[in-house]
């Protein structure tokens, strides 16, 4: 399936406006209840929901779509599905939370269990990051440039969850000598190390296949590799249970 990429940067740059809209309206000031249907994070989280699934039906209306926000699809009809979408409208809730900046928009295209194709965009770095068709850019300020891993042999840098960091992560960081780490939150984390900033990712605690989906696809597309656990099996989506277990993620 060859994907017209401006039309998905588009549709994630269109979802990451909605975002923005309720993002930028938050008074700091304001005591926002974030559990609540209502709150500015179910609401964000809507907003980009329904750009995302608009405009990947009206382009692409054979194509399913597994979104976090959209209902389940029950395993029996997901393991026919040879293509699929795999979309976090808001990924990096706890960054959105934070007003850090650190969440991204997601949509993979997934093909027999693998991501062959990821669109990131983080709104308020207005920074995409993608893969398609064999190739990985990243566009900031309308610049252009391609993703490419560092391929590092020592010294090498982690990205570790800011919000969920898990001490069993560290084990398997010191077999790559790794000698330092970066915080950040969601997918910008394969982000990092498709273009080169950092080596290794390596996570132990749960996350969701539409969390991981795209930034694969993307460090994948840069050069890099997940594996399941510590390798060296690929990591594979459309599992009967969505949970992700333990990834490693290489850029060399
Ligand atoms: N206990 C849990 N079960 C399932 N997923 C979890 C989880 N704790 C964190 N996550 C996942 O980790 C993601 C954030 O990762 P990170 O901390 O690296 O930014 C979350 O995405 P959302 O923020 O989209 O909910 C969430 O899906
Ligand atoms: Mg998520």
């Amino acid at each position: 399936m060859q994907l017209n990429t401006d039309i998905l940067l588009d549709i994630s740059r269109d979802a990451g406006v909605a975002i923005l809209k309720i993002y930028n309206d938050l008074n700091l000031a304001d005591q926002v209840d974030y559990k609540s249907d209502d709150s500015p994070l179910t609401l964000a989280d809507q907003a980009s929901h329904e750009v995302i699934m608009k405009g990947l039906r009206e382009h692409y209306p054979q194509v399913p779509i597994l979104s976090e926000e959209g209902g389940n699809i029950p395993y029996e009809e997901r393991k026919h599905m040879t293509y699929y979408w795999c979309v976090d409208p808001l990924d990096g809730t706890k960054e959105f939370i934070n007003r850090n900046g650190e969440f991204t928009v997601n949509i993979a295209l997934i093909h027999d269990r693998k991501p062959v194709a990821g669109f990131i965009y983080a709104p308020v770095l207005d920074t995409f990051y993608y893969s398609s068709n064999g190739e990985a850019w990243k566009i900031t300020g309308g610049n252009k440039q391609p993703l490419k891993v560092n391929n590092s042999t020592s010294n090498r840098i982690a990205v570790r969850s800011k919000s969920h960091p898990s001490p069993e992560e560290e084990v398997v960081l010191d077999q790559y000598d790794v000698v330092n780490s970066i915080s950040v939150g969601s997918s910008l984390k394969f982000c990092m190390v498709a273009e080169g900033k950092a080596d290794v990712y390596y996570r132990f605690g749960p996350t969701m296949e539409w969390d991981t989906a795209a930034g694969q696809a993307v460090l994948e597309g840069a050069g890099g590799v997940v594996y399941k656990e510590t390798g060296p099996e690929r990591f594979t989506y459309n599992k009967e249970n969505l949970l992700n277990g333990s990834f490693l993620g290489l850029g060399f």
